[in-house]
């Protein structure tokens, strides 16, 4: 019985770790899987339902003279808590408990009847019943119809085939282990079980032979040369095996009185003595349980390939959906920083490359910018007709007497006024760019992901400094433009006066000079306000033949806008250059440096419930973590249970 001991101590920690594995459905491995089954084979009457009892230990399976077993019993034996009570329940009748095993041994009688009619029909439904026992080991026996050579009166013709293919089916899984019995007192070579055995098994590692009947031989014969493997040769030793008789079970005697007469019987044996201790019922559930223990040993690497395989998936899911939360508010404050530091981190990095989105900034100044200002309508505000107007209307009553110095003022003013514009816009366009680089980032913080809350948290810090910047860098880029208003680049006048008195002298010369003049004209900067402005006055001029009858000639006052132009040109590549200075400096730079500064100083007078608020992960998330981390624990104890066994 040691070894029964010890077979029910491996299967109940093997039990416990496919409970944990089968519990989850899907890739689970259920016990029954894990276990090996075992069946009885035979002819009709060969004794096979008496050994299984035996092995079971328990008198519950209806036995006489005759076919008996009509339809599969499939016993599934079940382990429990020692000292609970024994009983058996009925897969047809689920809520009634057998603890009255004769009672068994007639519901099993009443429901073959009930499906074959009280008739020598056979089923292949199987009957399930179920033995919860501190007693047994967790394992399925399988009782099934005897073979039979012939049909009998009632019997249809086909069923010789149908029983065999009946049986066939379940002994021929791998897993099944297949007890063949075979009665003493017929001829061995013409055994039905070693037949289906040898064919199902042909190398004979999962067939035991069982020889019945050593009682009922005739006088002065014997199954020694059975017995020692002469005539049938099987990997595993025969095994002798005297049941009850017919009359035994009539009188009732009871299954340790059998077992008792057993024993006597081959002790006492004047053939089988030499072997009497290979013999017998008892030797047989002990030879059983060691092959069981063996082949259950050989499933445990795979069962725990299993487990380690779920444990790493559930650890890497684990990593993916973060690890729980600490809850005291030191380690809470740390876990935030934490977090804003990693989306600081990504944010920089779309900023300076590396991730995407930082270029468009760039672009802005590259792009954007000088588009922005090419268009701003110079063209129109220093028209001749403008130009006039401001002139006159700044001079006054009395017209000036060299230079319109009002004027050119005015009309400088008036022309810088418009680069307010792009510059403004360069600053909100920058300012979008890094709104949606810091929506960006944080959709990109992998630390981020489980705490929606503190996303919230930071992307609103974040997007009220990104406000705070472009207010600051929208005043300085003003300052700019105001400063350019508010002192003129002399030189660019003294420039200008003395080349007008070129001018004048090359205009005393006349029009002969006047294609070089253009000549010179084109060598300037083909793109800037001047050339372009001057090019159309010149052209207007042609047109117009000189019809003026204002206070100043056509040309003087083309000369003007095309000084002021020119100045705005300037004034232009100037700004060009420095309102991306401004807004870097302003924005992109701070939002480097301090984008969550305010945050952190909010964030230290926090008190610990908000703190926590923060953390608030999604509900769905933390339960799926809950429920990981509990099967980690419950696959973590099943691969000890099992490494327990695999090093015994
Ligand atoms: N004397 C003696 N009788 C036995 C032995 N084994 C079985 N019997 C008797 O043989 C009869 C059939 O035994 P079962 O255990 O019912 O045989 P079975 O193979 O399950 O029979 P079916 O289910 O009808 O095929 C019963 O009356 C048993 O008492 C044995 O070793 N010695």
């Amino acid at each position: 019985m040691a070894t029964m001991e010890s077979l029910i101590g491996l299967v109940n920690k093997i039990q416990r770790a496919c409970t944990v594995l089968g519990d989850y459905g899907g890739e689970g491995m259920s016990l029954w899987e894990a276990l090996p089954s075992v069946a009885v084979v035979g002819g009709q009457s060969s004794g096979k339902s008496s050994v299984l009892e035996s092995v079971v230990g328990r008198d519950f399976l209806p036995r006489g003279s005759g076919i008996v077993t009509r339809r599969p019993l499939v016993l599934q034996l079940h382990k429990t808590e020692n000292g609970s009570q024994e009983y058996a329940e009925f897969l047809h009748a689920p809520r009634k408990k057998f603890t009255d095993f004769a009672a068994v041994r007639k519901e099993i009688s009443d429901e073959t009847d009930r499906i074959t009619g009280q008739t020598k029909q056979i089923s292949n439904i199987p009957i399930q019943l179920s033995i919860y026992s501190p007693n047994v080991v967790n394992l399925t026996l399988i009782d099934l119809p005897g073979l039979t050579k012939v049909a009998v009166e009632g019997q249809p013709e086909t069923i010789v085939e149908d029983i065999e293919n009946m049986v066939r089916s379940y002994v021929e899984k791998p897993n099944c282990i297949i007890l063949a019995i075979s009665p003493a007192n017929q001829d061995i070579a013409t055994s039905d079980a070693i037949k289906l055995g040898r064919e199902v098994d042909p190398t004979g590692e999962r067939t035991f032979g069982v020889l019945t009947k050593l009682d009922l031989m005739d006088k002065g014969t014997n199954a020694v040369d059975v017995l020692e493997g002469r005539s049938y040769r099987l990997q595993h030793p025969w095994v002798g095996i005297v049941n009850r008789s017919q009359a035994d079970i009539n009188k009732n005697v009871d299954m340790l009185a059998a077992r008792r007469k057993e024993r006597e019987y081959f002790e006492t044996s004047p053939e089988y003595g030499h072997l009497a201790h290979k013999m017998g019922s008892e030797y047989l559930a002990k030879l059983l349980s060691q092959h069981l223990e063996l082949v259950i040993r050989q499933r445990i690497p795979s069962i725990i390939a299993l487990i380690n395989k779920t444990i790493d998936e559930l650890n890497a899911e684990l990593d993916r959906i973060g690890r729980p939360i600490a809850v005291d508010s030191g380690a809470q404050l740390y876990t935030i920083l934490e977090m804003c530091r990693a989306f600081d981190r990504v944010f920089k990095e779309h900023l300076d490359g590396g991730r995407p989105g930082g270029d468009r900034i760039y672009g802005v100044f590259d792009h954007q910018l000088p588009a922005a200002l090419k268009k701003l309508p110079f063209e129109r505000h220093l028209s001749l007709k403008n130009v006039q107007r401001i002139v006159s209307e700044a001079d006054g009553y009395q017209p000036h007497l060299i230079a319109p110095e009002q004027g050119y003022r005015r009309l400088i003013d008036g022309s810088i006024g418009y680069f307010k514009g792009p510059a403004e816009a360069s600053v909100d366009a920058v300012h979008l760019v890094l709104k949606e680089l810091v929506r960006k980032s944080i959709a990109e913080t992998e630390e981020l992901k489980r705490f929606p809350t503190l996303q919230s948290d930071i992307a609103a810090a974040a997007n009220e400094s990104l406000e705070r910047f472009r207010e600051e860098s929208k005043k300085t880029v003003t300052r700019l433009v105001e400063m350019e208003s508010s002192y003129l680049t002399v030189e660019f006048f003294r420039k200008i006066h003395f080349e007008q008195e070129r001018g004048q002298d090359r205009d005393r010369e006349k029009d002969k000079d006047k294609d070089r003049d253009r000549e010179r004209e084109r060598d300037r900067d083909r793109d800037s306000y001047s050339y372009r402005y001057e090019k159309q006055m010149y052209d207007r001029h042609d047109k117009q033949s000189s019809s003026n009858v204002d206070r100043y000639s056509d040309h003087y006052l083309k000369r003007i806008g095309s000084n002021v132009i020119a100045y705005i040109g300037m004034v232009c590549d100037t700004l060009k250059n420095t309102i991306p200075k401004a807004v870097v400096y302003c924005q992109v730079r701070e939002a480097k440096r301090s984008l969550l500064s305010n945050f952190y100083t909010q964030l230290g007078k926090r008190e610990k419930e908000k703190l926590g608020a923060m953390l608030d992960e999604d509900p769905a998330l933390m339960e799926r973590r809950e429920t990981i981390a509990k099967r980690l624990e419950l696959y973590k104890s099943a691969r000890d249970e099992i490494d327990q066994v695999a090093w015994k």
